[in-house]
């Protein structure tokens, strides 16, 4: 993992005003008139909320792919479902019409180039780990204040003090000339940069469950002052309901074959009126347009009704936040929970955690619909938002913590929230949650004081992808009969989305980029690119072309990262580059296409990052620029996600996968399996000599998560 976590809420200096470079061209070029084009639905959606639009399916997009020989039949979803052999389960591997670009490696304009420059010296050791020198550097300067109250307190002030002491000045970043400077460079904020392999420094000794803050706490007032309280959530009933529409697949769900092992799992049931819920809770999931059970529901609700741990995988887009939400609404409502009230120091009965903070507020806004009318009270807590405002929400009553681990535990180590009562612990996007970034902090978490051990909690673990070595780590956090579930491939992609891998080397990118764009037209659309730089970089490019384009990544300002998902989200953007940051859980309406400008260097992330497409029986399509310089490591699990997800796999990249192919391959530092069985099974016969991100750093995910 790169510099992830916890920086970007800790050192990151706060600055209100700024406008990027891309989004002053869009508001002042006054271009909008052609290219520039707006979704006119946009701005109402805005303004009035979500409206439930009609999920048009493009007639380009229908995937045509045939389930095959799936069987729909219910009795045997409880079948093995391992039919992954080796390449090319039934699949025909032709090169069916995908376009194969050649290298264009002299087509390097100065603008390019100048961005290559860049990188290439952000890239050298010193200049990452020395404050993100270069062009960046427009951060110097701020708040070095101190605050008065405690509330007023920013996270990023405590937890930067001496724990993370290698504070350094502003660098050099002047610059700041180039059109394509990055708005997020970070002169004196970013000192004491985590470097790639870098760990989170914590607490040691008798306090070592407490959190940074603390170090910051006694003393070091250095640092920005994270001010952002972010907008309250809508409180119209139509706003906290309003859903997209479940697309035409959405029946086909009932064929994905499910296994689920461990020892007495409950039967799954077939309806919501099975999970007898309270009244209230059948109110608010008939107000959600929900009318039908997924098959991950299905199969989760009843083992948490029944009390049992439970880890759950399932394909993205598959309703795995209501799989767990609904069942522990469900005991506290049983359980006659009484509205919690202000208090100083909050018990919570469940704590939810997620890797990042829109995904964490999205659960939330789940979880305070579904709670809709019940006196269970749902509280979220993220970086790159004032601290006060965080305990302000905590102490008014939390029945439901939704937070990121380093708010979390920073909160804890304030005495805001006390373990004691927690009955539910869920890790959403849980092999990220385990692996080296935020594995020793939950970890720390499960041993706070307080913390009621495995055999006294409840803990649930979802994913889209599990690899082996992270399902053996969650055995330390899970009661050993815990549940097994499996919907589909384990780590395979959804079906729904039309998987298309182009051969482009790094200098067609962006000419191919622009091309597709301009095909595209405004259906919303998602690029992921590798680095927070190059984030802002090719959003920059592409509103220079007049595409109208956001972008989001851990570099920018929680408030910029929520005004360009809200931009997103609305269509006022149609295009939002992300890294890896948004690659997991986001839940938007309608995005049709996710392009992968940069492959992603596991995966796992793949899977994650084209299933922000094809969601809830919606059709997706998802195009990825494969650059044999840089990609061939890839081939070989990508072969066996396409073939598995029934897709075409282009001829080249199944003969780079067989050139690549390492017989018997079954496990490096970067682990070995993409999709694998329940592991108590013993050694699962499924795999691939795929990567998974697994617990092996990302050599380029420079990306901040939490
Ligand atoms: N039973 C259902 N009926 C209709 N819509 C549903 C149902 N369950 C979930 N949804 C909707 O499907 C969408 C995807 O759900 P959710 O975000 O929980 O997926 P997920 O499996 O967690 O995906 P990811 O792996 O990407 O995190 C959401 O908009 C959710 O409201």
């Amino acid at each position: 993992m790169g510099d992830e976590d916890w920086e970007a809420e800790i050192i990151k200096p706060h600055m209100s005003s700024y406008v990027p470079v891309f989004e002053k061209e869009r508001y002042s070029s006054g271009a909008n008139g052609d290219t520039f084009n707006r979704t006119p639905a946009s701005s109402s959606e805005m303004d009035d909320g979500p409206s439930r639009r009609d999920h048009f399916m493009r007639s380009g997009f229908a995937s045509g792919k045939s389930l095959g020989n799936r069987d729909a039949g219910e009795s045997s979803k409880r079948e093995n479902t391992s039919t992954m052999g080796g390449f090319g389960v039934g699949k025909s591997f032709g090169n069916r019409g995908f376009s194969n670009n050649k290298f264009e490696e002299g087509d390097s304009s100065g603008f390019w180039r100048r961005y290559q420059d860049g990188n290439d010296s952000e890239a050298s050791g010193s200049s990452r780990r020395g404050g993100r020198g270069g062009f960046r550097g427009r951060r110097g300067g701020f708040g070095l204040g101190s605050s008065n109250s405690e509330y007023e307190q920013d996270e990023g002030m405590q937890r930067a003090g001496g724990l993370f002491g290698s504070r350094r000045p502003t660098l050099s970043g002047a610059g700041n000339g180039d059109t394509y400077q990055s708005r997020s460079g970070s002169g004196s904020g970013r000192g004491g940069y985590k470097g790639l392999n870098e760990e989170v420094i914590t607490g040691s000794g008798k306090n070592s469950w407490k959190s940074e803050a603390e170090g910051g706490e006694s003393g070091d007032t250095q640092g920005p002052k994270v001010t952002y309280i972010p907008p309250p959530p809508p409180e119209d009933e139509d706003s906290i309901f309003a859903h997209y529409q479940t697309g035409i697949n959405f029946d086909k769900y009932d064929t994905i074959l499910v296994e689920v092992s461990g020892h007495d799992a409950p039967p799954a049931i077939l309806t919501f009126e099975e999970a007898n819920l309270c009244q209230t809770l059948n109110n608010n999931i008939a107000k959600a347009g929900y009318t039908k059970l997924t098959p991950v529901q299905k199969y989760s609700i009843p083992i948490i009704l029944a009390g049992r741990d439970l880890m759950a995988c399932a394909q993205t887009g598959s309703g795995k936040t209501a799989a767990f939400l609904l069942p522990i609404l469900a005991h506290m409502m049983r359980d006659g929970i009484t509205a919690s009230r202000f208090k100083d120091l909050q018990e919570p009965e469940c704590i939810i955690v997620a890797p990042t903070r829109e995904l964490i507020n999205q659960i939330y806004l789940e979880a305070r619909k579904f709670s809709f009318g019940t006196c269970v009270r749902a509280v979220v807590i993220y970086g790159g938002t004032q601290l006060g405002h965080s305990i302000r929400q905590i102490v008014q009553g939390c029945n439901i913590l939704c937070a990121t681990p380093g708010r979390l535990m920073d909160i804890i180590g304030k005495e805001k929230i006390g373990l004691r009562q927690v009955k539910y612990l869920v890790l959403d996007e849980a092999d990220r949650m385990l692996d080296m970034g935020f594995g020793p902090e939950m970890r720390k978490l499960i041993s706070c004081p307080g913390m009621p051990s495995k055999e006294q909690r409840q803990t649930l673990m979802f994913s889209a992808t599990f690899p082996e070595e992270i399902q053996k780590l969650a055995g330390e956090f899970l009661k050993s009969d815990y549940l097994f579930v499996a919907v589909g491939q384990v780590g395979g992609a959804c079906r729904d989305v039309q998987q298309t891998i182009l051969q482009v080397g790094q200098y067609s990118k962006r000419e191919k980029l622009v091309e597709i764009l301009r095909n595209i037209g405004d259906e919303r659309t998602m690029v992921f690119v590798e680095t927070k730089k190059k984030a802002d970089f090719i959003a920059t490019f592409l509103c220079q072309e007049k595409i109208s384009t956001t972008s989001i990544h851990g570099d920018r300002e929680q408030r910029e990262r929520e005004q360009a998902l809200g931009d997103f989200r609305c269509g006022k953007c149609p295009v939002l580059v992300a890294t890896s940051v948004a690659a997991r859980g986001l839940d938007i309406e309608n995005v049709q296409h996710v392009i992968n400008f940069d492959l992603p260097s596991t995966i796992d992330e793949y899977v994650h990052r084209i299933g922000r497409t094809g969601r809830c029986g919606n059709t997706g399509r998802a195009i990825s620029f494969f650059d044999p310089e840089s990609d061939n490591h890839l081939a070989q699990p990508l072969v066996k996600v396409l073939s598995d997800a029934q897709q075409d796999v282009p001829a080249w990249l199944e003969e780079i996968a067989f050139s690549t192919y390492v017989p018997g391959f079954s496990g490096s530092a970067r682990g070995n399996v993409f999709a694998s069985v329940d592991t108590r099974k013993g050694k699962n016969t499924l795999n691939t000599a795929g990567f998974s991100s697994s617990q092996a750093p990302n050599p380029v995910d420079d990306e901040s998560w939490d």
